[in-house]
């Protein structure tokens, strides 16, 4: 479902952010993404929906390369959630932000409508969407970001530190949300809590690399690795 060869990226400043990844992930995994602040999480999430080209090597999602003239097929199968809410949420209400994504892939309005409304229920959003995004909690900011991902009815969901900021009651709502999401998932995440709870998979980056992938099992109950790779 998502195969990354040999991909490097370096900032427009020059700054290296990725150098030489090489990941699989099979349809219906569950990944989690691990490392210490800096260490490229965020730009390896950019390159899985083009947000981001790669300077080497491929990418390539659901058997298709992304590609500057792939973006927008590439946006209609990987949802990628940011880690700010607000990064996401641009519209005067929560309906027409969930909207946005089926509108930009042209269905016709009666299916927006429909998608809206399933991806509200999804999140457990449903009832908001005549609010103003800006005036809800963050919690509740990150459902709608979140839902309007889901609107679009991805095969892959790209979700950066998805459980930052959540009071203990929603963090463990966003957990069981995800579980019960068919999605391939690749999550960015400091959260090793949410990582044992809801990835069987865990690969850690360091200065742009991949250094471990394994069994979360294996990587959590290994005191010494957690603490050299910066995961207490
Ligand atoms: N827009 C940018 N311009 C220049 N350098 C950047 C930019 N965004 C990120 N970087 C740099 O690229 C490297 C990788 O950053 P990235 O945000 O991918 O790390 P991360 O693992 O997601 O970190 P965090 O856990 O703090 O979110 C870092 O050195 C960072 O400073």
């Amino acid at each position: 479902m998502i195969e990354l060869t040999q991909l490097w990226y370096r900032y427009p400043d020059h700054t290296p952010a990725l150098r030489g990844i090489n990941l699989t992930v099979a349809a219906g995994e569950k990944v989690a993404l691990l490392g210490v602040n800096g260490a490229g999480k965020s730009t390896l999430l950019l390159h899985l929906n083009g947000t981001l080209h790669p300077e080497r090597g491929t990418v390539v999602v659901n058997g298709t390369p992304v590609t500057k003239q792939t973006v927008r097929q590439v946006r209609a199968m990987v949802g990628l959630v940011f880690q700010n809410p607000d990064d996401q949420l641009f519209s005067a209400t929560v309906g027409d932000d969930v909207a946005f994504g089926p509108q930009y892939m042209g269905l016709p309005p009666a299916d927006v409508t429909q998608r809206v409304h399933q991806a509200l229920v999804a999140v457990g959003m449903q009832g908001f969407e005549q609010r103003p995004p800006h005036r809800l909690s963050l919690g509740q900011r990150k459902r709608v970001a979140l839902a309007t991902v889901l609107a679009m009815q991805p095969a892959i969901l790209a979700l950066d530190e998805p459980s930052a900021g959540l009071d203990p009651r929603a963090r463990r709502e966003l957990i069981e949300l995800l579980h019960a999401l068919p999605q391939t998932m690749i999550i960015a995440t400091h959260d090793l809590d949410l990582v044992a709870d809801l990835a069987p998979r865990a690969i850690v980056m360091a200065d742009g690399q991949i250094v471990a992938d394994e069994a979360t099992t294996t990587l959590l109950a290994d005191q010494h690795r957690l603490y050299e790779f910066g995961l207490r």
